[in-house]
């Protein structure tokens, strides 16, 4: 049973139930459109409320069934129309009471109901564009007759979701309530019994235009090209909506069908769904982490964390805080220096103002005392109160070492302390403490009050619990945690190291930083490797290769300018920042910028010259390379990066790196993360072009083909959700 139904006086509560999130799956459309039917019927019945099971209208579409469903899916929109328009088209008043989420499909059949309750907390989308496909059910073609073309235009083709205060402002609903939400839309439902229904039909209502309608839906589909880099399902979106505006309702409910229906017949537009779809359930498989120790998220229980401190106020300490204060735990942040902890507390200030006002905009009635509070100090002692710390200080072994030794005698013995650090050896810094088992690294990513990334890290000593504690607190702040194993740079830089290389010697080869940035960018990254560069600042990587003695005094002489240790070395980027060109923060890097900290990054002719010169000076012959070889030059090495952090059991599966590269690193989610897209492409033919490169280029290591990338494509290149089990750990200890 998806659906039953109960009544109170004359009203008819329909209940959907199918757990966890009421989804619609086929079988709980076919058994709403069955009681919906016996509800017309009923002589006693005078209005009609649908409700979702626990607190949960619905989550739309059942996208577990998706994969099947195929070119058949048309059918499931079908259905879940019938449903919609049988609503709609009902003699007694049907009201949707929606507590939790009604979003995608779930919000559509919301839509064919006459009026909205919701509750206070609730929240609404139409997200199926992020899915890759986009809302089938009426949903284009009621939304903009609901609340008009340009906010409608906005929810299709972004999957933004709204609140139930923006919703009621937005008129999307009718009614909210801090209460009791079936028993306030029962309520409703009383009243408006026997009241005209035909202006509450969204079939019969006209949309409400502006005059300039094509320029709007020619300037949006620009927009969306730039900001989803090429995906294709938000153009369908704006293509339905161009219907509902264009055609009478009936014609336009066809046409959005069709267009639909245009999604399964084009290769590229599946695969976008596919991949988005998978990114989605990839995000939930992370939160179920293993251990090579035999560890898993069932075997260890997380401990709440009711006070937190952070170390280090610079631009990490600070963001830090912002989404500790915003998850309302209550924050110690400490400094050294008291210039800095007054830098500090006003940028952290200045952050969590901007923070209110837009959650007073999207509708969050949270004042900044329903922030945790936060205390600024100078003191250490005061760690003593903290259930976890977090250490985020600049990248230095020593200075790291120094603080955890202080902290292991300060903090409570049961206190979790935490490294806030892109790749130093957690288990280095944990050995200076009395407690390895309750250290861990949390890998942030900047701005880190914004980015949905924390890679959390394991060292050898950390123990489930403390795993689970840290895997729990990321969700608490919004945030997916992804459990990775103790490696230099870790998973995701790690897999960027040989992937930048790349992108430098195809300078020295004759290409130029915006000829690869672009081809980059037109794959989807959100920055190609010349323009991220220059964003985190060319002095890191130098200060990092100065320090293990790559480039600068450390150099041992003698060392070929072209070569370290008889591989492939550039020194262009050293050179660079000889120069004093570290990118955006100097004003000039791989480019040029109006100004120091200029975002807007222009081809600069000096760095032109510059790769001509070098070129002639070390007498490199400028090869031409395509885009398709740019492409495969960097990724492909990327990739290959991945599956040996596989094989060494640094990432646990193919999903936790594409969450990682998904929320940390502008890999665009339609093509699913580097290796969705790698078995895309076909292993076969990522190994065969890696092999070309490695035969070509001995000297540089890291094209050398991963054993299991090997091992795969020997076993027939099985899919990748069965590359787990070729991991050697992944069953054998569970
Ligand atoms: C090749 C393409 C074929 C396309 C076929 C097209 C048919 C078109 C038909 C009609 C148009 C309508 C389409 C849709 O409705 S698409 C779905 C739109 N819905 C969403 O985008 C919502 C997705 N879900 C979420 O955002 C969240 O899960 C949440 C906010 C609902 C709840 O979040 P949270 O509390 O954090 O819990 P989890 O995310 O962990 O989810 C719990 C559990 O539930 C599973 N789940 C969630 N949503 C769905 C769903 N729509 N269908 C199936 N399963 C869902 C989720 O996977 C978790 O499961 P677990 O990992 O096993 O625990």
């Amino acid at each position: 049973m998806s659906a039953s139904k109960e009544t109170e006086g004359a009203v008819a509560v329909i209940t959907i139930r199918n757990p966890p999130v009421n989804a619609l799956s086929q079988q709980a459309v076919e058994s709403i459109l069955k009681v919906l039917k016996e509800v017309q019927f009923d002589p006693a019945v005078k209005a009609i409320v649908i409700c979702g099971e626990n607190g949960k209208f619905s989550a739309g579409a059942d996208i577990r069934t998706f994969e099947n469903i195929g070119q058949k899916s048309d059918s499931l929109s079908h259905f879940l129309e019938d449903v919609n328009s049988m609503a709609e088209k009902s003699e007694k008043p049907v009201i949707a009471a929606i507590e939790g989420v009604a979003l995608g499909g779930g919000l559509e059949l919301a839509l064919g109901c006459h009026y909205r309750v919701a509750h206070v907390k609730a929240r609404l989308g139409l997200t199926e564009v992020l899915l890759g496909i986009f809302p089938g059910a009426g949903g284009t073609q009621r939304l903009p007759r609901l609340i008009g073309l340009l906010p409608a235009l906005e929810m299709i083709t972004t999957g933004k979701i709204v609140f139930a205060p923006v919703a009621l402002k937005l008129g999307l609903i009718d009614s909210v309530t801090e209460d009791n939400t079936i028993k306030a839309a029962i309520h409703f439902a009383q009243n408006v019994i026997g009241k005209p229904l035909e202006s509450r039909r969204l079939c019969t209502k006209p949309i409400q235009c502006p005059p300039n309608m094509e320029t709007i839906f020619n300037d949006s589909k620009i927009k969306l090209k730039k900001l989803f880099h090429g995906a294709i399902s938000h153009q369908l979106c704006v293509e339905a909506i161009r219907a509902a505006v264009q055609l009478p309702f009936a014609e336009g409910i066809l046409k959005e069908r069709e267009l639909l229906f245009s999604i399964f017949n084009s290769e590229q537009a599946r695969d976008q769904a596919k991949a988005r779809q998978y990114a989605f359930f990839a995000e939930r498989r992370v939160t179920k982490w293993t251990t090579p120790s035999g560890a898993n998220w069932k075997s260890a229980s997380p401990h709440p964390i009711g006070v937190a401190a952070v170390i280090g106020l610079g631009t990490m300490g600070r963001g830090i805080v912002v989404c500790l204060a915003k998850a309302q735990i209550q924050v110690i942040a400490v400094e050294q220096d008291g210039k800095q902890l007054e830098m500090g507390r006003k940028a952290v200030t200045k952050i969590l103002e901007r923070e209110t006002l837009t959650m007073q905009q999207r509708g969050l009635a949270l004042m900044s005392d329903s922030f945790g509070s936060i205390t600024f100090t100078l003191d250490f002692n005061s760690l003593k109160n903290a259930d976890l710390v977090i250490e985020a200080v600049y990248e230095n072994m020593a200075l790291k070492k120094e603080i955890f030794k202080q902290l292991s005698s300060i903090c409570m013995p049961e206190a979790f302390l935490c490294t806030n650090t892109s790749g130093l050896n957690i288990d280095e810094i944990a050995s200076v403490t009395g407690r390895p088992h309750l250290v861990i690294g949390t890998h942030f990513f900047s701005p880190a009050h914004i980015m949905k990334l924390l890679e959390v890290v394991r060292g050898y000593h950390s123990s489930p619990t403390t795993i689970s504690t840290v895997i729990n607190l990321s969700k608490v702040l919004g945030k997916i945690g992804v459990v990775v194993g103790n490696c230099p740079s870790f998973v995701g830089n790690r897999m960027m190291g040989p992937y930048l290389h790349q992108a430098i010697f195809l300078l020295e080869d004759g290409c130029y930083p915006e000829e690869v940035d672009k081809v980059l960018e037109e794959f989807g990254l959100a920055m190609g490797p010349f323009r991220m560069s220059d964003l985190v600042g060319l002095d890191v990587g130098w200060r990092s290769r100065m320090e293990s003695g790559l480039t600068g005094p450390k150099l041992l002489p003698g060392a070929l300018v072209r070569q370290r240790e008889g591989k492939r070395y550039s020194p262009l980027p050293d050179i660079l920042c000889e120069k004093g060109r570290f990118g955006q923060k100097t004003g000039r890097g791989w480019y040029q910028y109006e100004t120091v900290g200029g975002r807007n990054a222009v081809p600069d002719p000096w760095v032109q010259n510059f790769l001509h010169d070098y070129r002639k000076a070390h007498t490199i012959k400028q090869k031409p390379t395509s885009q398709n070889e740019i492409l495969e030059w960097c990724l492909y090495p990327l990739i290959n990066e991945g599956f040996n952090v596989l094989e060494e059991e640094i990432a646990s599966g193919p999903e936790d790196i594409d969450v990682i590269y998904n929320n940390g690193y502008g890999w665009p989610r339609h093509m699913g993360g580097p290796m969705f897209y790698a078995s895309m492409v076909g292993l076969p033919k990522v190994l065969t072009k890696l092999e070309v490169f490695y035969e070509n280029n001995p000297d540089i290591p890291s094209l050398k083909p991963s054993g299991l990338l090997k091992k795969l494509v020997k076993q027939g290149s099985p899919p990748l959700k069965e590359w787990r089990s070729q991991l050697g750990y992944q069953n054998s200890k569970l």
